[in-house]
């Protein structure tokens, strides 16, 4: 089954209306790690990793409206997620302390809605995008003018895929995946098909079959296709249903998985060719096509909004 593309991020509407009492609507685009090695283990258990971020045109879109409450109210909930534990939730109520750390009395509150595409564990990074988005888009609705770096440096401590959605642009990372340095690799079309099951992150990095000692030599090689992602070769000794779906793509395809999974992207150089292979798919994989870009297109929507 295809997932719906009827949010393709491509123009989000901003009009001129006044900043409050109005909902504005904003991107909240997935990511793939295009390769993630992971080169070590630090002393508090997280692990150092290597790897190539690219964002997709493709994600969910959060509607976001001041209020004056001081409330934060997500009027579509997650199935599966409680309110308290939504990085939706958890992103604004940060800010409005860090707000109140600055010295600010009165800060303002959010009614927040979110249109959910992206398949959570699925190794697209979902959850932190959206916190990523609640955190730039706050920012500027409640004037808090809290600089992206300071953004980058809250937001770590909701998910280490934060910071990347908050700067924005293409990056290889290391540390945990927050120190970025901007590249730019090529913007193929992807696949991305989600086989049938979840995977935790946790579970993925607490494994004894993750490898965890690879060169850090290799990520500085200039043939991407040299590199790999160190979590799929853990993840396709555990899980046949992954192991399965990415032979199968890997006969049409460069395919590999993203994140620690469980969905896989294949690289192809047209939107055609994709599309062709995912009417393909076996049945009851669900997909999408998207292309792959080094600008998220949260940046121009928060730069309208800061301009309005
Ligand atoms: C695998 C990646 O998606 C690559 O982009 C990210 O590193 C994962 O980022 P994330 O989903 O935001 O993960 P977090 O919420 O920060 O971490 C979840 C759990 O995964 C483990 N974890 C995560 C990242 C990391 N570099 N080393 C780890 O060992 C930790 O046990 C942590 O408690
Ligand atoms: N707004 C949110 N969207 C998605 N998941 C959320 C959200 N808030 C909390 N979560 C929790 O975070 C978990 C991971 O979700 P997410 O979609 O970010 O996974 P992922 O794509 O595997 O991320 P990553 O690539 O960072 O590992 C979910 O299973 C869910 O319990």
């Amino acid at each position: 089954m295809a997932l719906p593309l009827t949010n393709s991020l491509d123009s989000l509407p901003l009009d001129n209306l006044p900043l409050e009492s109005k909902f504005h609507q904003f991107p909240s685009p997935a990511k793939l790690n295009l390769f993630l090695h992971v080169v070590g283990r630090r002393s508090d258990g997280y692990h150092e990793l290597q790897t190539l971020f690219q964002f997709l045109d493709y994600g969910d879109t959060l509607e976001i409206k001041v209020t004056d409450s001081g409330e934060i109210n997500l009027l579509t909930p997650i199935a599966g997620v409680a309110a308290e534990d939504n990085l939706i939730v958890k992103a604004a109520k940060m800010l409005q302390q860090a707000a109140k750390a600055q010295g600010q009395s009165h800060v303002p509150g959010a009614e927040i809605n979110i249109n959910k595409v992206l398949p959570m564990g699925g190794g697209l990074g979902g959850g932190s995008s959206n916190a990523a988005t609640v955190l730039l888009a706050l920012n500027v609705l409640w004037q808090l003018n809290l600089s992206t770096e300071k953004l980058a440096v809250l937001g770590l401590a909701l998910g280490a895929d934060v910071p990347v959605f908050i700067h924005g642009f293409a990056a290889y990372a290391e540390g945990v995946g927050e120190k970025l340095t901007p590249r730019n690799p090529e913007e193929y079309w992807y696949l991305v098909s989600k086989p049938d099951c979840s995977i935790s992150t946790v579970s993925v990095f607490t494994s004894d079959d993750l490898p965890r000692n690879t060169d850090r030599q290799l990520a500085q090689s200039a043939d991407i296709d040299a590199c790999h992602n160190d979590c799929q070769i853990m993840v396709i000794k555990h899980y046949p249903e992954v192991a399965k779906l990415l032979s199968w793509l890997l006969e049409y395809a460069p395919s590999q998985m993203t994140g620690t999974g469980a969905c896989i992207f294949s690289r192809f150089d047209s939107k055609a060719e994709a599309c062709d292979i995912q009417a393909q798919l076996p049945e009851g994989i669900e997909s999408f096509v998207a292309k792959g870009i080094n600008q998220s297109p949260l940046i121009p929507a928060i730069a309208a909004l800061s301009r309005s």
